[in-house]
């Protein structure tokens, strides 16, 4: 029963006083209020007879000597010590039970009330005795002096034994904190908080009080309970009493309440008014102005009795993710049981009497049913309200808590034994707590997305995080790739402007050697002309002047004019043999029709002078003569200019003619140093293809291989060796792959090229065939495999001898293949047998250590072959730009740098004409960097 205890002023609760008003209440109840000590109500401090040192309890033979003088302590000082109400204590004492028999049984609490005013009557009546309790642990000991002499002590195990002295707050901890009841409710179990006791035994002060500080533990629970609502609690709060079997909802008398059974709460109260709460001065409240509806009346045995249980139940719903708890905690403050005649009621007051304590009794046997097991029957619990209604905490779901309150009385003993007894036969009900839970799946499909929503964001912020540290070496590859492709484009631009390069220079060959044919043809035929028409004319010269020495004239003499005339002469006559008329110029033709005309002019001029000479003019004629011969003199001359003319020209189209010569041949050598480089590069590209097969990274080696192919192609052309060499390479790193049938053309056309290229019966033809029968073998083409292996055999046999290495590998492969059938590799990520196969035939697997030395061994080459072209290029350069190279000897001598570095520690003015010779943008340069970088994406050794 909760009701307002106003005969002690400090209990007076009023929620809205201004003494309550002005200093507000704390928020929790466990506070540190000092409220152990006993309340101090006026009739509290006068001074109370002190409990009569109760006699030794009798030591049975189980008792524990320890444990008995252990409660022989306090009898020690006239008033029992306080009861330690701390759950070691009660662990201590509930061993027997142990704690998990104790959790899933009633948990039952004795609390002895300390003296009040209405016990001096009692104590009067009984000739100021007084029964004697003591309490330690959990032990209760019961002294009963009410027939005047002391009878033997009783002893009594509970969970707790709480003496008077013990706080409203020491009842709260260790009855609804230890216990859980109060938590449990808040994890969707429901809980019970009984109490039960004679009338005035203190049940309503334990439960219900309100005033501070001695809060009762609906208070305390409330507070619990509410301090913790927030987000995703609700609470609600109804309030009844069972009154003569009516049941009463004090929130709302004009309800129609009935006991109804739903699961699986088991049975409720069904009609009553639900509160909604918030806070415990919402629910004080409510509760003061329920109370004010409740059944209470004075009786003898208590001021303010309840005439009625009462039951106040909190329905607590929490919402934990998708999950809905609704957990019940039934607060229940029975009517005290008294005997009518003590109580001295009448009437109406009887009638509740005997209706309480069937109640009551109807309660005890549902309790000793319920304690003596299945075998005891079925618990009359349907026989009463208050049983129907409480079925469900006891022996059900809920965690159910008793607090059995006696009064300290010696007249009141007879009830106190009854109540112990009632709350021993409790400590026996077993309860099986259980969590009433409900999903909301819209809410668990929502709680799960958040999960998975969270779960990828780690993830994400994850991946983003790996991201960032790779980041940077992803990009700086990246880079590098997309250098090396920019590298590859070049390449092949460069070799696209090579060909284009070697196609103009094959056709200004061409045309510069049919237009040289050409302009020679012209020239010899002109001077073949010319070389006739001087001929001609030096004869005709030698007839004039026989016909002018004839005539008796003498022709001055010309020394130069006959030599050349003569050497003309011998010239064309030497000539003459191998001329023919057609071979003729025209240009010989009009220059010796020129001659002629001179010839016969001056021929004229010689005989009109003979005729003349006969008819005696002399001097004219001779003068006629000389004139003509001058004339033709002159004609001479000017054909020996043009002699000499052609010959001048002859000479430029030979000069031009070296010159295009020295430049096809420097551009035959520049192409031989490009095809070097390019070489080059192709070993290179092998030699990573083999170092990624060797790492298993067959995919890699291909584009490689290919790239290795092009170049050996193009420079070599189609059918070279090395072409098949590659070809070979590119077959076994797809047969590293067990792509067989993409290998099986490539060492055909291998083969191919080395049987034209070497011949027929050629080791490397042997190899090829071997190599071509191991993939035969692995497709399943047995029979082919074997003969080609034959083949090779005998080729390896003639060419290298039975002993030689080769051979036994071959003749190995061809006896593995006659005896073992190997089945076809249909899977392409199947075993690479090939590879085993051919990693077989060699003696011993290179280590990624030899191959690595082997690059760099090759990168050391190469880069020696570079330096040593800049050394030469340094050196041509030297004297054009006055340099001072030291001597090889002083070189040697001094052991002073190399050319190379001497070309460093040159002027900025010869370095860069030598760097502009070797041109930085050269193909050279491009192949170079190519190269450098090919050889740092090898991959790690
Ligand atoms: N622990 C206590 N300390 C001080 N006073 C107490 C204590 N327990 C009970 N009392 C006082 O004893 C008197 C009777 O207590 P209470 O009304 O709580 O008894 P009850 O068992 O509820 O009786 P009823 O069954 O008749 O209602 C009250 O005046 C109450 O203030």
């Amino acid at each position: 029963m909760i009701v307002l205890h106003v005969h002690h002023s400090e209990y007076r609760r009023s929620p809205l006083s201004p003494r309550r008003a002005a200093s507000p209440r704390p928020a929790s109840p466990r506070s540190a209020r000092n409220d152990n000590a006993a309340p101090r109500s006026p009739r509290a401090k006068k001074p109370l007879a002190p409990p009569r040192r109760p006699p030794l309890p009798p030591r049975r033979k189980d008792d524990d000597p320890s444990d008995a003088s252990a409660a022989l302590a306090p009898l020690a000082s006239p008033l029992p010590s306080p009861t330690p109400s701390s759950p070691a204590a009660a662990r201590d004492a509930a061993g027997r039970d142990g704690a998990a028999e104790a959790a899933a049984r009633v948990r039952v609490f004795v609390r002895v009330r300390p003296p009040v005013r209405s016990d001096e009557k009692a104590a009067e009546a009984s000739g100021g005795r007084s029964a004697a309790l003591l309490c330690q642990g959990a032990k209760l000991w019961l002294l009963d002096q009410s027939e005047g002499k002391p009878s033997s002590p009783r002893q009594f195990v509970f969970d707790q034994a709480i003496s008077a002295e013990a706080s409203q707050e020491d009842v709260y901890r260790c009855a609804c904190e230890e216990t859980g009841v109060v938590r449990g409710v808040l994890e969707g179990i429901n809980g019970c908080v009984m109490c039960y006791g004679q009338t005035g035994a203190g049940k309503t002060f334990t439960l219900g009080n309100t005033s501070p500080p001695h809060e009762g533990l609906v208070y305390r629970a409330l507070a619990a309970i509410l301090e913790q609502s927030g987000g995703g609690r609700e609470v609600r709060l109804s309030y009844v009493q069972i009154y003569n079997e009516t049941i009463k909802d004090l929130l709302r008398p004009a309800s129609v309440v009935e006991l109804r059974e739903e699961a699986p709460h088991g049975v409720v109260l069904a009609g009553c008014d639900v509160r909604q709460v918030s806070s415990v001065a919402q629910c004080l409240k409510l509760i003061d102005a329920a109370n004010l509806n409740r059944a209470t009346a004075a009786t003898a045995m208590n001021d303010q009795s309840s005439r009625s249980h009462s039951v106040l139940v909190l329905d607590v719903t929490t919402k934990v993710g998708a999950k809905m708890l609704r957990g019940k905690l039934h607060l229940v403050d029975l009517a005290g049981s008294e005997r009518v005649k003590k109580s001295e009621v009448t009437g109406q007051a009887f009638e509740e009497t005997v209706a309480i304590n069937n109640s009551l009794t109807c309660l005890g046997r549902c309790v000793q049913a319920l304690a003596a097991g299945p075998k005891a029957g079925k618990p009359p619990f349907r026989e009463t309200k208050l049983t129907r209604l409480l079925s469900s905490t006891f022996g059900g779901r809920a965690n159910t808590v008793l607090v059995v309150c006696v009064a300290p009385t010696c007249s009141d003993s007879f009830e106190t034994l009854n109540s112990l007894q009632f709350g021993q036969q409790a400590m026996s009900v077993k309860v099986q707590a259980k969590v009433n839970a409900t999903v909301d799946m819209l809410a668990l499909q929502d709680e799960r997305f958040a999960k998975f929503y969270e779960a990828q964001r780690a993830r994400g912020r994850a991946e983003a995080e790996a991201w960032r540290r790779v980041q940077p070496r992803y990009e700086a590859q990246q880079a590098r790739r997309s250098l090396v492709d920019a590298e590859m484009q070049r390449v092949a631009a460069l070799k696209m402007e090579l060909q284009l390069a070697e196609e103009s220079r094959e056709a200004v060959r061409a045309e510069e050697s049919a237009a040289l044919q050409l302009k020679r043809q012209e020239h010899e035929l002109n001077v073949k002309g010319l070389r006739q028409q001087q001929a001609a004319a030096a004869k005709e010269l030698i007839r004039l002047r026989g016909l002018a020495r004839a005539a008796g004239l003498e022709l001055p003499e010309q020394a130069h004019i006959s030599t050349e005339i003569d050497l003309l002469a011998d010239s064309a006559g030497a000539r003459r043999r191998d001329a023919t008329a057609s071979e003729a110029s025209k240009f010989g033709k009009k220059r010796l029709a020129g001659a002629k005309m001179s010839a016969g002019q001056a021929e004229a001029a010689a005989m009109q002078a003979a005729g003349c000479g006969k008819s005696g003019a002399k001097d004219e004629e001779l003068a006629k003569l000389e004139q003509g011969v001058e004339m033709y003199q002159s004609a001479v001359e000017k054909a020996w200019q043009d002699v000499q003319r052609i010959e001048d020209e002859r000479q430029q189209v030979d000069r031009s003619y070296q010159v295009s010569q020295e430049e096809v041949e420097r551009l035959d050598r520049e192409r031989e140093d490009m095809e070097a480089t390019l070489h080059e590069v192709a070993s290179d590209l092998g030699r990573l293809a083999l170092l990624y097969r060797t790492q298993g990274q067959a995919p890699h080696a291909v584009p490689l291989y290919m790239t290795a192919l092009a170049i050996y192609e193009k420079t070599l052309g189609p059918d070279h060796p090395e072409v098949a060499k590659d070809l070979v390479n590119l077959g076994n790193a797809f047969c590293d792959q067990n792509q067989h049938d993409e290998a099986v053309p490539l060492y055909l056309r291998a083969l191919a090229i080395d049987q034209a290229a070497l011949g027929d019966d050629h080791p490397e033809v042997a190899m090829d065939l071997s190599n071509l029968g191991i993939v035969y073998r692995v497709q399943g083409r047995r029979d082919e495999a074997i003969a080609l292996f034959q083949r090779a055999q005998t080729i390896m046999t003639d060419a290298l001898g039975p002993d030689d290495p080769k051979t036994l590998t071959v003749a190995r492969n061809l006896a593995a293949t006659q005896v073992i059938h190997v089945d076809v590799v249909e899977s392409p990520r199947g075993p690479p047998a090939a590879l085993v196969e051919r990693l077989s035939q060699q003696k011993l697997p290179k280590t990624e250590q030899e191959l690595a030395e082997e690059l760099q061994q090759a990168q050391d080459n190469r880069d020696a072959v570079l330096r040593a072209r800049v050394d030469k290029a340094v050196e041509s350069q030297a004297p054009k730009l006055k340099l001072t190279l030291p001597s090889a000897t002083s070189d040697a001598t001094s052991g002073a740098a190399t050319p190379r570095s001497t070309y460093k520690s040159t002027s900025k003015e010869a370095r860069d004409a030598v760097e502009k010779s070797l041109d930085g943008g050269s193909a050279r340069t491009m192949l170079h960097k190519h190269v450098a970088s090919m050889a740092y994406f090898a991959p790690d050794t």
